[in-house]
């Protein structure tokens, strides 16, 4: 596989977020040989890891939409996220529900200074409401590397998609 087919098959798994595989392709992380379904994340993730300043790591979180926001109701979401969204079934908020979310994704902000962020995959709306109400209460340290682990643990699940779709 080329630097081109390696960007356009993956370069999307972090959130509008190009440059960590551009960069992990270029500093030579992703080798011909490699078995891009097993190994691909844990390099992704490590060379993140190695390389990403504290800015960008905040501008990575600042990447996502927040769950159940305004821009999934105004249909502007990424593909990838669409797709997400609407498996755990965020498209379907009764009225009560929204507005929880609503309250939940303005106070978050308000305290991280990033959106809330979690892999969805496997949850239903009340199972992500109960871990948003749990992480609320985290420090910052604690919630900015939960949210990380979460970035990471969404761009393994959009690799596997992509695998399974392509196998
Ligand atoms: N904010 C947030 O968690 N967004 C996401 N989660 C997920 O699984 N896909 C997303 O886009």
């Amino acid at each position: 596989m080329n630097r081109d087919a390696f960007l356009s098959r993956s370069g999307g798994v972090y959130e509008k977020t190009p440059w960590i595989c551009e960069g992990a392709w270029d500093a030579g992380f992703i080798r011909e040989s490699l078995d891009l379904h097993g190994g691909l994340p844990s390099l992704l993730e490590s060379f993140f890891e190695q390389h990403a300043s504290a800015a960008q790591r905040l501008e990575l979180l600042r990447s996502h939409p927040d769950l159940a926001g305004k821009l999934a109701a105004a249909k502007q979401l990424t593909v990838e996220s669409t797709q997400e969204q609407k498996g755990a079934g965020l498209d379907q908020c009764s009225p009560e529900e929204l507005a929880e979310f609503q309250a939940l994704n303005g106070r978050y902000t308000e305290k991280f200074g990033f959106p809330f962020i979690l892999a969805v995959a496997g949850y239903d709306r009340q199972g992500i409401l109960e871990v948003f109400r749990r992480r609320m209460d985290h420090a910052y340290d604690e919630e900015l590397k939960e949210a990380l682990a979460q970035v990471h643990k969404i761009a393994k699940i959009r690799i596997q998609r992509e695998c399974a779709a392509s196998s």
